[in-house]
């Protein structure tokens, strides 16, 4: 039997700049500041993980510098000399030596399952259950803020059958502009790929209610959190009045307590699944769990992770019975360049799952050592590599 305790765990901040800024309701951001993590077990193995959050501390409660902060001198010290196999004991001591922080203990825990998976040879879907899927629809998000490039941008992808659905961020503007330009971008796209929005909490029920309809006309079938996170009664409601949209909780539904609250309440039609906000794979799978028990569909959901979180990501989402819409696990893209030596491989607008030992990527430690925060010089990149 290897030895699995664990012996270090390191953490550290890459700061990647996107390929073009990405405007989302909260602000714009044009790099991403991913904290990646690795820990060490003492019969040789190291295995990787991941939490990226957007925007600093705008999304949510965590920013990258309190994810390294929780790992570093929370996470880690309660984890040193421990059993780095009984997962479920070690999130159990996570959460004694540190309430909340969900993203630093994804992280944790990711880089646990994959030190483990390659230790067993195994990928990392046959530790979670075992895989249903080898390939999931991959959508991409619509986020220049202009319609032209937008809509350039979307044809493209699809001509080029890199993705099969879009994603339009909203919520900066007036509500009558926010609909105007997905009417237009809806217009222009003439029924090619279905479209979903996501208003990152930015409304108020009473807007939400007054504007989602149009959007819905306009051929939306998925509506993204359009009200504040805690504001389930707005989500109820707005699920009782658009007949044709779903709607959709994302930044809802973090803990399984919270999925609960909302399927009892029969407020969405759907669950974004996001390894981070749930506190980790495990925890993904309990959410998921619960949206299948109350008929609700999951989405599989990023926060713009590289190649290291998109494809845990993707080892979790494809263990995953009930209705999926496919997923959004295009964040590798957005950045201009990767942290592995192979992307994950895309066909026909789905993203296929890499099998191998861990998540099935092969980091590339320099790329790692080349995007780190703590380097002197800003990095320079070729912006036209990536597209
Ligand atoms: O869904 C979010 O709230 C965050 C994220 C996912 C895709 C994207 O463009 O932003
Ligand atoms: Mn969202």
């Amino acid at each position: 039997m290897p030895d699995y305790a664990i012996e270090r765990i390191e953490a550290r901040i890459l700061d990647i700049p996107t390929v073009r800024p990405h405007k989302l309701s909260f602000g714009t951001i044009q790099r991403q500041s991913p904290v990646i993590v690795q820990v060490f077990l003492r019969g040789g193995a190291m295995g990787f993980g991941e939490a990226a959050t957007i925007g600093g501390a705008s999304w949510n409660e965590e920013s990258p510098e309190s994810i390294l902060h929780a790992v570093d001198h929370c996470l880690g010290p309660a984890l040193m000399g421990q059993d780095g196999a009984r997962f479920e004991a070690l999130l159990a001591r996570m959460d004694r030596a540190c309430r909340g922080n969900l993203f630093a203990k994804a992280a944790v825990e990711m880089a646990l399952i994959d030190a483990v998976a390659r230790a067993r040879g195994l990928p990392a879907w046959q530790l979670l259950g075992g895989k249903l899927h080898d390939r999931l629809p991959l959508g991409w998000t619509l986020a220049s803020g202009h319609v032209e490039q937008d809509v350039r941008e979307a044809h493209d992808l699809l001509d080029r059958g890199l993705h099969a659905f879009f994603k339009i961020k909203i919520g900066a503007r007036a509500p009558a502009d926010d609909v105007a330009h997905v009417c237009e971008i809806a217009r222009a796209m003439q029924g090619r790929a279905p479209l979903t929005v996501d208003v990152n909490q930015a409304w108020d029920g009473a807007t939400a209610r007054q504007h989602l309809p149009a959007l819905v006309d306009a051929g939306v079938r998925l509506i993204e959190q359009p009200v504040a996170r805690w504001n389930v009664a707005a989500l109820q409601q707005l699920s009782m009045q658009l007949a044709g949209g779903l709607v959709m909780a994302d930044e809802s539904v973090c803990t399984p307590f919270e999925a609960m609250a909302l399927a009892a309440g029969r407020a969405c039609s759907v669950f974004s699944l996001k390894v981070a906000k749930h506190g980790g794979l495990l925890r993904t799978r309990e959410v998921a769990a619960i949206a299948r028990a109350a008929d609700i569909g999951w989405y599989g959901g990023t926060m713009l992770e590289t190649s290291i979180g998109s494809a845990a990501s993707a080892h979790v989402f494809a263990t995953l019975p009930g209705a999926n819409h496919g997923c959004e696990l295009f964040g590798p893209q957005l950045l201009v360049e990767d942290v592995v030596a192979h992307p994950m491989p895309r066909e026909g607008g789905a993203l296929l799952l890499p099998d191998g030992p861990g998540f099935g990527l092969e980091v590339d430690v320099r790329q790692l050592d080349r995007f780190d925060r703590r380097r002197a010089r800003p990095v320079l990149v070729d912006m036209g590599a990536r597209a």
